[in-house]
This record gives structure tokens, sequence and C-alpha cells, in this order.
């Protein structure tokens, strides 16, 4: 062992480098046991974790308001039938820029204003089909209900800024982001609605309006910045869809993955501004003269206001964003007559409202039933891409639902309401703060596209620089609590936009930025109190449906456990059966082969026939049917032709008393016994061995043992002579001296004499035949009754005693 552990004398001529060492298997952690310091509660220790406060977390009360889902709020406002033309620029009325038909032209002259749409209340309409359709099958008058309101047709501006919009505003004003859609058939009044004349003011001018006075209210409380955008979306030549900034001298821009690269944002400062930019915007939007409008929309035109709030301790966030939608009006092509590029702009122009139903109803299907997928139908079109969030319900949205009243309209209004009324069933979760900042970053990449332009900068950057902030940031928000960086600042020196920055830049910004002590930016603490919140919820939340799990589970496992307990019950009852039953299966075994080996000394001994053994076994053998009474009656008509005087007969004894040879009988047995022919049958021939003894006059006592399969305890026959005291076995002699299940007769004491001649056994059973004149048991041997009977009564007797026996052992036999 020695020489094997001391290095080689001489260097190994070859090296064998081995280039993967054999990796060592970690060692497995020693599960250690946990200290009982640990395991003991309260400990005085300071390092004792403390258990993770569940109950008291699932106990607090969240609430509801923020989580609670809001209806998609739909808006039904009905234009008025008769406006006064507007007159052109030449002075006169606008004519029909397409031919029409005379029949419309006549239409229009004997024009009796008949309307189809009612207003039943607040909140529902009725649809009647004008008199001209009533014998159309499928027109009929429909009620539409559950608006969040309805507008008639000589509701103003105001009303409609006051109930739909106005909280749109407030919220927006707060940091909520929001959108407004106008949706209706060309010349429904969308555009007259949203954008409004200069005499009656649409809701973009009131909102501007409610935005600034609202601003000004606030006045030092609070610094914002709004910025207005305004894009159209129209056909080209009806193949491509094309998005136009409407500020920017109509350029294109271009939408990538719900991101408007190159529009321009203006910033406005007072509502003068901000009109005088929709206007120009609006001069510059595709508008045709077709025969439903003389200014018909050719286009859909989306208006964005942004708010960037700092200092606002009410503002939920620092950037939300109110999108106003006016869309272009469905088109029917026999009612606008379009031609050429006008009908491929109202192909598109349908396509794209159609395609906007089609996500809202999606959306709507995928809420009743969640299993089924909402379909990606904003796909096919520039609009809906755009929309994307709104039409998926995680921004809030509202819908007005602009239509006419007239008789022409009838069928546009039953279009537009079928389809769109059941989008108020529609559901938006306030879920808005967890992707507010995702949907800001999507919609305002361009803002950031100057930063990343600096990004390419990035090698001339000071490391020192991101050193130093890194160190202010420690200190400022991890280490001193009472100093923290204003969160724009923060958003300023992110990881895209700080990289950007020279450390000049840098050192600037940081001396710009007023590193407050003990006068925390509200601003951000508000901001960050609510993502903290939000998360709070949502930990709250996924810990309740745990708690949830939980439960469920903890009852699984208890019933689980029950039903353990009732199989394991079960399995050791059926183990003791069976152990029951092997042990009975033995124990027969070895009965029948002694009981064959009893009873054939038996008959040897008494000089039957052992032909007899035979039934025994079959006795044995054989099931037990339950007791019947005409056994039990059998067997007293047997007894009684017995030569039995008195029988008791008990559940389980029968004392036979017999005159003939004063003999007493004390028959125990189990009921079992007269259940069927079998038992009967042994029966009736243990009456003849019991007679026979008697008839051999021999003092003896007999015992006979039969077995009753089905059970344990032994029935027994005893049988003895007056003389004799009455005896019977008990269970111990049986048991010590009898075999358990063996029919045995137990030898006499006095041997009978070999001389005298064997008899065959004298049943007294065969006075049955006597006896029963009824039973028609067909016994050849038997005679009819002659005078001499009286002397040769004792003989004759005797002789059809036997007989009698005989032919009830052949009936029980047959009937066996
Ligand atoms: N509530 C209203 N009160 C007074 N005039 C209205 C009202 N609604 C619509 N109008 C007038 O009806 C005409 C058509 O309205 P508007 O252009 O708004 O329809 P539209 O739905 O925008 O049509 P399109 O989809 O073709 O652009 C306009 O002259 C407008 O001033």
């Amino acid at each position: 062992m020695a020489e094997l552990k001391s290095p080689p004398s001489h260097p190994p001529t070859t090296v064998t480098v081995r280039r993967n060492p054999p990796r060592r298997a970690r060692p497995t952690p020693s599960q250690a046991p946990i200290p009982i310091s640990l395991l003991s509660t309260p400990s005085t220790s300071s390092k004792t974790v403390p258990s993770f406060p569940i109950d008291d977390i699932l106990a607090i009360d969240v609430p509801k308001t923020e989580l609670e889902s809001e209806n998609l709020k739909v808006f039904l406002r009905i234009r008025p039938q008769s406006i006064p033309q507007a007159p052109n620029k030449k002075g006169g009325v606008s004519k029909n820029v397409w031919p029409q038909s005379k029949q419309t032209v006549k239409s229009k002259i004997k024009k009796t204003i008949e309307v189809c749409l009612k207003e039943n209340d607040e909140h529902s309409v009725t649809l009647c089909p004008p008199q001209s359709m009533q014998d159309q099958k499928r027109t009929k008058t429909e009620v539409y209900e559950g608006f969040s309101h309805v507008f008639s047709a000589d509701s103003s501006q105001d009303d409609v800024f006051d109930k739909m919009v106005n909280p749109i505003v407030e919220d927006f004003i707060k940091g909520k982001s929001g959108m407004l859609a106008a949706l209706g058939p060309s010349g429904s009044g969308k555009t007259h609605t949203i954008f409004g004349t200069a005499r009656q003011p649409g809701m973009i001018p009131l909102a501007l309006r409610r935005i600034f006075s609202a601003t000004e209210e606030h006045g030092a409380q609070s610094s914002r910045t709004f910025y207005l955008s305004m894009f159209e979306i129209c056909s080209e030549r009806g193949r491509t869809e094309r998005m136009i900034d409407l500020f920017n001298d109509g350029v294109d821009i271009c939408l990538q993955q719900s991101t408007i690269k190159g529009l321009h944002e203006s910033t406005i400062c007072d509502v003068q501004q901000a009109e005088a930019l929709i206007a120009q915007g609006m001069l510059k939007r595709a508008t045709a003269m077709t025969n439903s409008n003389s200014q018909s929309s050719r286009s859909q035109c989306i208006i964005n206001i942004r708010c960037e709030t700092c200092g606002d301790v009410n503002a939920s966030s620092n950037s939300a964003l109110l999108t106003i939608v006016d869309l272009a009006g469905a088109e029917r092509e026999k009612k606008t007559g379009n031609q050429g590029h006008r009908l491929l702009e109202s192909n598109f122009i349908n396509n794209t409202s159609m395609v906007f139903g089609l996500c809202l109803r999606s959306l709507l299907e995928h809420q009743k039933n969640r299993k089924k997928p909402m379909q990606k139908h904003f796909k096919n079109s520039l609009l809906t891409r755009y929309l994307r969030d709104y039409l998926e319900g995680k921004k809030r949205m509202a819908l007005i639902l602009t239509v006419k009243s007239g008789e022409e309209d009838y069928l546009d209004a039953s279009f537009l309401l079928r389809q769109a009324s059941p989008f108020m069933k529609i559901k938006f979760t306030n879920s808005e703060e967890s992707t507010e900042l995702i949907g800001n970053k999507r919609q305002y990449q361009p803002f950031l596209k100057a930063d990343q332009q600096k990004k390419m900068k990035m090698s001339t950057i000071d490391s020192s620089a991101v050193d130093k902030f890194k160190s202010i940031m420690d200190r400022n928000f991890f280490g001193d609590s009472k100093t923290l960086i204003t969160m724009k600042k923060v958003n300023e020196v992110d990881d895209t936009t700080f990289l950007a920055k020279s450390p000049e830049t840098f050192k600037s910004k940081v001396g710009e930025s007023t590193f407050v002590n003990d006068n925390i930016n509200a601003a951000t603490k508000n901001r960050l109190t609510q993502t903290m919140q939000g998360f709070a919820i949502a930990a709250w939340q996924v810990l309740k449906q745990y708690k949830g799990k939980l439960k469920v589970a903890e009852k699984e496992i208890c019933c689980l456990k029950q039903s353990l307990t009732e199989e394991k019950a079960r399995s050791e009852k059926l183990a003791m059966e069976l152990a029951h039953i092997k042990s009975s299966f033995l124990c027969e075994k070895i009965v029948s082969t002694d009981k064959i080996e009893t009873k054939k000394e038996v008959c040897r001994e008494n000089g039957l026939d052992e032909s007899a053994e035979s039934d025994y076994q079959s006795v044995d053998t054989h099931e037990k049917s339950p007791v019947h009474i005409p056994f039990a009656i059998i067997f007293l008509i047997m007894a009684h032709v017995a030569g039995v005087s008195s029988v008791n007969l008990s559940e389980s004894e029968v004392i036979v008393n017999n005159q003939n040879t004063d003999s007493t009988a004390m028959i125990i047995l189990k009921p079992l016994y007269l259940t069927n022919w079998e038992g009967l049958y042994t029966f009736a021939e243990n009456l003849e061995i019991l007679e026979s003894k008697n008839d051999s006059d021999q003092n003896v006592t007999d015992n006979l043992l039969l077995e009753d399969s089905a059970n344990s305890v032994q029935p027994i026959v005893s049988i003895s002579d007056d003389s004799s005291p009455l005896k019977m076995l008990d269970e111990t002699t049986i048991s010590t001296n009898v075999p358990e299940i063996a029919v045995k007769v137990l030898p006499s004491p006095k041997p009978p004499t070999a001389d005298k001649p064997k008899r065959r056994l004298q049943p007294a059973s065969s006075m049955l035949l006597k006896n029963l004149t009824g039973l028609d048991i067909g016994d050849e041997d038997e005679k009819p009754k002659g005078a001499r009977g009286s002397k040769r009564n004792t003989g004759l007797d005797l002789t059809r005693k036997t007989q009698g026996s005989l032919s009830l052992l052949r009936l029980l036999k047959n009937n066996v």
C-alpha cells in the first residue's frame, strides 16, 4: 500500500491529458433539521422571520370601484328631419351631385315627413317600418333599449356634451385616457356632432374649452401641457389605405405596430389656438358631395388631445390621451348613387365600418364566452389596428350612434341599430393603469425619435456620468427616503434617454432637477402610491385565488381520506371473510373424509346398506335454501306417521315422544335442516334409524349428529329411551368426542347379538301413506284394506310402514 501511495520515481513516458475532467456531482444539500429556536413561536431573536400575514392581507377590503368592470356606453342621437339647406358659395341651394332617378325626385317632391324612429324615453327608441315597407315580410316594429342616453332631434350640442363627453373629459383631466367614436350612416350628423359649426360648436371645441377652463381652475397647482394631433385614414384609389397628418401639410404618416410614426403633435396653450388648428385640419380633410350629404366625409378622422401633467396631485397619470374619432358614414350605393372613384371610396368606408363593428362584435362574443378566442379582425384595417387597445376592451371608450329618422332612412337606421345596439353589453375593465404606460409608449414613439438619434452617439458618453447618476439614484431612491428625484427626471434619465445625454447635459439636468429634501414631489409620490396600490391589488387577487384553490384542495384531501378509511375497513372485512372461507373450506375437507369414514363405520355396525353414504355426501354438498313452511308441515306429518305422540317444535329442537316404542327423542335441529328436500330426506332416514333402534329393543342411547354446513353449531339428534334420562350432547362433547360434521350413531354399550337376524329398517314414516289419503304417491305395493286387517294388523302395518317408507324415500329422492 505504501508503494502504491508513493509517487512514481520516473515520470511516465506518455502523458494523458484529460480534456474533460470528470465532474464532481454537487453534494446534495443536507437537509439540516430546522433549529427548534426557529420553530418555536415568538422568538426573542430579532432575526426571526415573521410569518407572512396572508390572512391580514386577504381581510383587507379592496375598494370595488377600482376593479369593477364598466359597460361600454352607447349613445344615440337622432338628427332633426328638416334642416335648412345651407346656401352654397354661389348663393343658391346645393344641388345633387349625381343624376337622380325620376322616382327619387318624385318621392322627394311629395315627401310628407314620416318619422320612423321615435324616442320612447331617455334610454330607448322604437323603429317602425314606413308604410311603404310594411307589407314586406322582414320589416317589423323594433324597440331598442339600454342606451346610455337617447338624444332627441331637438337636443343641443351642449346637451350631448354634458351627458356624453363631459364625463370622459373629466376623467381625462384626472389623467385617464378615453375614446369617443361616432358611427352612423352618411349624412346622419357625425361630423356635426364631433366638430359642429361656428354657431353650434361640436364635442371637440366644447371639450377643449372644458379642458382649458379646468386647467385655469387648478392654476398654479398643476403644470400641464396639452398636445393636439389630427390625422385621417383614407383609401388610395380604393386599393390601399393611407394615413395623412392633417396638421403637417398632409404629410403621409405610417402605422407600425400601433405606433404612428411621423405624426406631428402641436402643443396647444389655449382654446383659440386649438380651434384654429382643428379648423385648419378640417380644411385638409377629404370631403366630397354625395347625394346623401353635401359635404360627406371620405375618410376616418382621428383627433388626439394628449395631456402631460407635472405636479398635479389629482392626476392619476402623467400622460392621458383623449381620442375622438369621426368615422366616415356607411353608404348605400342605391341611395348615394356613387360611381367610379366615389364608389371605391364608398367601398373603403363601408369596409372600415364593417371591420370596426366586427372587432366589437368579436370582443362581445369573447366576453360572453371566454373560451371563444377574440378574432383578430383589427388587422383588417388601419383604423382598427390603431384603435386596437380600445377594441379589445383594454381602454375605455364610448360610442355615439347618429341616425336620421326619416322614411328613407329606415333601412340605414335599422341596420345600424341592429348592429351596434348589442355593443352596449361590452364591458371594460378598469385596467387602464397597467396599460397606460404601454399605450403611451406605443402611441408616442415619435417623440422619442430625437432621443433615439442621440442614442447613436453613445460612444461619447462618459461612464462616470452613469455611475454618478446611479449613486444619486441609490442615495435618493433607496438610501434616504426623504429625497426623491421627480419621476419626470427619472424618465429623462432612463435607460434609453439617459444614455443619450452627454455628461454636461446630464449635469445640467441634474442641476436643474430639484433634489427636494423633505419636500417629496407630490405627483411622483402619488404615482408611486398608485403603482404600489395596483400591485398590491393584483397580489391580493392572486392570493385570494390561491386561497380559494387551497380550500378546494383541502376539501378534496378530506374526501380522499374518508374514502381511504372506508376502503380500508372494507378490505379488512373482505380479508376476514376470506380467512373465514378458507378455514371453513379446510375444515370441510377434513370433516368430509371423517364423515365418510364414520358413516361407513355406522353402516357396518348397524348392518345398513353403505349406499346411503352417497346420500349423506349429497346432503353436505348441497346448498340450503331458506326455511319453507311446507317442509315444516311435512316434517310434522312424518313425525306423526312415525308414531310420535307429541311433538314440541321450537326454533332449534324437536322433542318427540313415541308411544309405540315408549321412547323419547329430542332432536335438536337447525332450521336449515328442514329447508329443502335433501334435509327432509335425511330427516326421514334418521327417523328410520331411530325406529330400527327402537324396534330392536335395545337399551341404547344413540346420538345422531348432523352437520349444518352453513354453521359451525352442530345440530344434534339425541335419542334415548324412557329409562335413560334425556340426553343431549353438549358442544364440548361434540368437539372432543365426535367429528363435527358427522352423522353418527353412537354404538350402544351392548352390541347386538351376532345371531339375531338383522332387520331392514322399519320406518314409521310408512304410516304416512295410511293416514294421508289425499296424497297420491303412487305406491305400487299398497293394497286396499281388507276385513282381515284387524287381526293381521301388526304384520300388515309393518309391511305398509316399510313400503310407505320406501315410497316416501323414493318421492323425496325424486324431488331432490
Ligand atoms: N343635430 C343636427 N342639427 C342640425 N344640423 C345637423 C345635425 N346633424 C347633422 N346636421 C347637418 O346635417 C348635414 C350632414 O351632417 P354631417 O355632415 O355631420 O353628416 P355625417 O354623418 O358626418 O355624414 P358623412 O358621414 O357623409 O360625413 C350637415 O349639414 C349638418 O350640419
